[in-house]
């Protein structure tokens, strides 16, 4: 029997009536059994982080970045062994789990530094006639029981973006995490009891986000819904949660406009690296590569020659690049998906084959836009290259969509680069770097079907608690 792991709910296991096997997407084996919550479980870790917020609330900031810190020492110490975590249940290679585990303690090391810079505002009373004689400021107070629901793709580092500023700010969290990658949560469990955070602050509660997401998103207690991945689920997650405080990173299919002038043996590696790491399930992978006519040939011709040397294999041995994807029904979706583009026109350039559980990495060409692998995410190892005459076109090509995360551009001219910077529908502009790009610290999130609010600590703090104006009256 595999190891059983059970909720963590008020700083303690709680056994669940059921678990459920997770499997290697890589093996098909059985790594574990993971315990489900259930809705009476979700309403226990509410009320639970609630009575811990009564507490939590008055911590000093202090105590909060010391914990914060201590958190990103003990992954920092533990980094090999959550990076495996990550490769068994994800099937990312080894070498993307250690960086997604080095840029973790980043962002638990970012969330201690903004626990300690949590500014108000000053407000000039006296500008307004009526406002003499009153001093006028904000205060930003913690905003209560935040619940999370994750993705599977960056099971530490997205789960980092929400557990890492609720807690800063001085809230309590429940975190339900995505059904493949439960162990990169549930180990979260230990390394905070370990560094000193309050029983009932963080649970952990695995389990089904269809049978979950009701208590955590209508709950009275629940005063701010974070919720990371795919555009359909935010749209039902939006709509229960109603009047609550709301942040969704969703979707995306990112271009990538590589323009007239631009050396393409230097951006080769940066854009296969971008279409396909992780096997393209990414937010901000690049779906469409928009190349200058003048350049469009070679860079077809270069980009496949260097696709076709990534290395397919075993997400534990250090030279994979492409591993299984992460669902049986993910790569037939990616599949049929190509067989109807290819039916609509487009040409398979390399890849399109799977090998095991992998997809082997593709690229189209000659795509038609109302084909799926166009319009959609596709979410796997993907990507579509276009032509174009003018950087109008590109952009209004890159605009085309209902998507709106990270976009980027190479371009010589610094002209250009500010005219497409300027023009471009998405939340992240990268100029002369892929779309592909993101540091922890920066503001990140979408614009159209890509999302609501932003994250990237102080802006996930800021959308994490309640503001309030305070008017002192210091004389007649
Ligand atoms: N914008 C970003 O920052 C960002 C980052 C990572 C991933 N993503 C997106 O996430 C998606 C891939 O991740 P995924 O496959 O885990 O996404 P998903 O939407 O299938 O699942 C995400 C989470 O939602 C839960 N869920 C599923 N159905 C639900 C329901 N009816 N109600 C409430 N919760 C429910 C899942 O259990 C999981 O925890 C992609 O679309 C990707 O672009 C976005
Ligand atoms: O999948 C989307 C993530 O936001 C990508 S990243 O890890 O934050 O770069």
């Amino acid at each position: 029997m595999k190891k059983k792991w059970q909720l963590w709910i008020g700083g303690k296991w709680r056994e669940p009536k059921e678990y459920e096997a997770l499997y290697n997407p890589h093996t098909n084996e059985e790594i574990a059994q993971i315990g489900q919550a259930e809705p009476a479980d979700a309403v226990e870790a509410v009320v639970e982080a609630h009575a811990a917020f009564q507490k939590f609330r008055g911590y000093p900031a202090h105590a909060r970045a010391k914990i914060l810190a201590k958190v990103a020492t003990i992954m920092e110490e533990r980094s090999e062994e959550l990076a495996k975590i990550i490769a068994l249940e994800a099937a990312k290679s080894i070498r993307n789990a250690r960086e997604e585990i080095s840029r973790t303690v980043q962002t638990y090391r970012f969330a201690a530094e903004a626990a300690k810079s949590n500014y108000g505002e000053q407000i000039p009373m006296d500008a307004a006639e009526g406002g003499e004689k009153r001093f006028g400021f904000t205060i930003k107070t913690p905003i209560g029981v935040v619940t999370a629901i994750t993705p599977f793709n960056f099971p530490f580092n997205l789960v980092a973006h929400k557990v890492g500023p609720a807690i800063a700010a001085g809230n309590s969290i429940v975190l339900k995490p995505a059904e493949q990658t439960p162990l990169s949560a549930l180990v979260l469990a230990e390394i905070f009891k370990e560094a000193g955070l309050l029983d009932g602050v963080l649970n952990i509660i695995p389990g089904k986000g269809d049978v979950l997401s009701e208590v955590l998103t209508t709950h009275p207690h629940v005063k701010k819904v974070t919720f990371t991945g795919s555009v359909e689920v935010g749209h039902i997650i939006q709509q229960q949660a109603g009047f609550r405080k709301l942040t969704l990173e969703l979707g995306s299919n990112s271009p990538f406009i590589i323009d007239e002038g631009v050396d393409i043996d230097q951006v080769i590696e940066r854009s296969v690296m971008g279409s396909f790491s992780f096997n393209g399930q990414v937010c901000i992978s690049i779906q469409r590569i928009y190349v200058h006519q003048s350049l469009y040939q070679k860079f077809v011709e270069k980009f496949v020659s260097r696709t076709k040397q990534l290395v397919v294999g075993s997400p534990l041995d250090e030279d994979t690049n492409i591993t299984a994807v992460i669902s049986k029904k993910s790569l037939d979706r990616i599949q049929s998906w190509i067989a109807e583009a290819v039916q609509e026109g487009a040409t398979i350039e390399c890849g399109g084959k799977t090998e095991g559980n992998a997809l082997l990495p593709t690229v189209l060409t000659n795509v038609n836009r109302d084909s799926k692998v166009f319009r959609y995410e596709i979410f796997g190892p993907v990507v579509c290259i276009f032509p174009f005459d003018t950087l109008d076109d590109a952009i209004n090509d890159a605009n085309d969509s209902r998507y709106g995360l990270n976009s980027g551009i190479m371009t010589p001219s610094l002209e250009r680069a500010f005219y497409a910077a300027e023009r471009l529908e998405t939340g992240g502009v990268i100029v002369n770097d892929i779309p592909t790009y993101r540091i922890d610290n920066m503001p990140y999130g979408g614009w159209k079907d890509s999302g609501v609010g932003r994250e990237g600590i102080k802006y996930a703090m800021e959308e994490m608690m309640e503001q309030k104006f305070i008017s002192f009256k210091t004389g007649e």
